[in-house]
């Protein structure tokens, strides 16, 4: 596994601020190809302020192709990012010295412990002496590695090696935290405790969280992004989401045996057995069936309506 080396900021990061001045993140009709011609982001418009973002999309929605510009990583082909009115594109250090990026393919090197990991990536940052020790022991209490900081990284676990991801993209205190599919391969106590760690992080913040797991984001954030096929779907707030939902969300009880025709011909959110057969939640504009009653949507249902409806289901 390799290390991604974070961008390196212009000058040494600032020490930690209680209090921050606002930030705006602001991304303007931004399209992006790879080099194959596949368009990955077709005009993506988005306005950020403090607070957490979630970006959810399916697989090769294009949430990684528009974080790594977020993180100054790659260039838009067309359109440009705004981060308190400078153009990230021609300035990228304004944003840089206020970044903190969390890539989905973040690696570490195993025979280090927790905390000499940190120590060199706070180097690579721009860190030193005094200043970067007292930054490590910040970051290592923030995300509760305090202490197992001594502990060798090919010893952690993938929850552990996570809080390593978010401590290292903490080191220069940034007002703008990214992070990419952070909960990929955490078993579920894991993932509880890292969304945790994410809504205390928040505070004057601006975090993006992608995901194409709903339930990262159900309970923390203030914001709501999605995306399919490099658009967006949606931009607002889950309530918002939710609200569109609204008369689309049904539940039915069917036999067994019929489950397997209601999936093919519904969307289903989620099915569990109940006594004489399986308890379906269906997607749909009209009741699936005459016995099939409306249910309040949550954040799933919505989310795979908004999806469907795309589809044209
Ligand atoms: N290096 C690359 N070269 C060519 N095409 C790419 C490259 N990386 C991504 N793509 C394509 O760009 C589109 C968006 O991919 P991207 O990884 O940004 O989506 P995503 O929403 O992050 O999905 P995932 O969760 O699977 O990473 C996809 O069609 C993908 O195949």
């Amino acid at each position: 596994m390799s290390v991604v080396a974070p961008a390196r900021p212009a000058a040494a990061a600032p020490a930690p601020s209680a209090t921050r001045p606002a930030c705006e993140l602001i991304v303007e009709a931004v399209r992006f190809s790879y080099p194959n011609k596949s368009e990955a982001l077709a005009g993506i418009d988005l306005s950020l302020r403090p607070g957490i973002l979630g970006l959810l999309g399916p697989n090769g929605a294009g949430k990684s192709t528009l974080m790594r510009i977020l993180a100054t990583l790659a260039r838009p082909t067309a359109g440009r990012v705004l981060w308190n009115g400078i153009d990230v594109a021609r300035k990228p250090n304004a944003l840089r010295a206020s970044l903190g990026y969390l890539p989905q393919d973040f690696g570490v090197y195993p025979a280090l412990t927790a905390r000499e990991f940190l120590a060199y990536l706070a180097a690579v940052k721009g860190l030193s002496g005094a200043n970067a020790r007292a930054r490590v022991e910040c970051c290592l209490a923030e995300v509760g590695l305090g202490d197992t900081a001594d502990r060798r990284l090919g010893d952690f676990s993938g929850g552990m090696r996570q809080r390593v991801g978010i401590a290292q993209a903490l080191l220069n205190d940034p007002q703008l935290l990214i992070v990419d599919e952070p909960t990929v391969g955490l078993d579920p106590e894991e993932r509880q405790r890292f969304r945790h760690l994410i809504t205390d992080l928040a505070g004057a913040r601006m975090i993006i969280l992608s995901t194409h797991i709903v339930s990262d984001v159900e309970a923390s954030a203030t914001a709501l992004a999605v995306m399919d096929k490099g658009r967006l779907l949606f931009d607002g707030t889950p309530g918002e989401l939710i609200a569109r939902a609204r008369h689309c969300t049904w539940e039915w009880r069917v036999a067994e045996s019929e489950v397997a025709g209601a999936r093919a011909a519904h969307t289903i959110s989620q099915s569990s057995r109940v006594p004489g057969g399986v308890l379906l939640r269906v997607i749909s504009a009209r009741a699936p069936a005459a016995d099939a009653t409306p249910a309040s949507p949550d954040l799933e249902d919505a989310y795979l309506w908004l999806l469907a409806s795309r589809a044209g289901h």
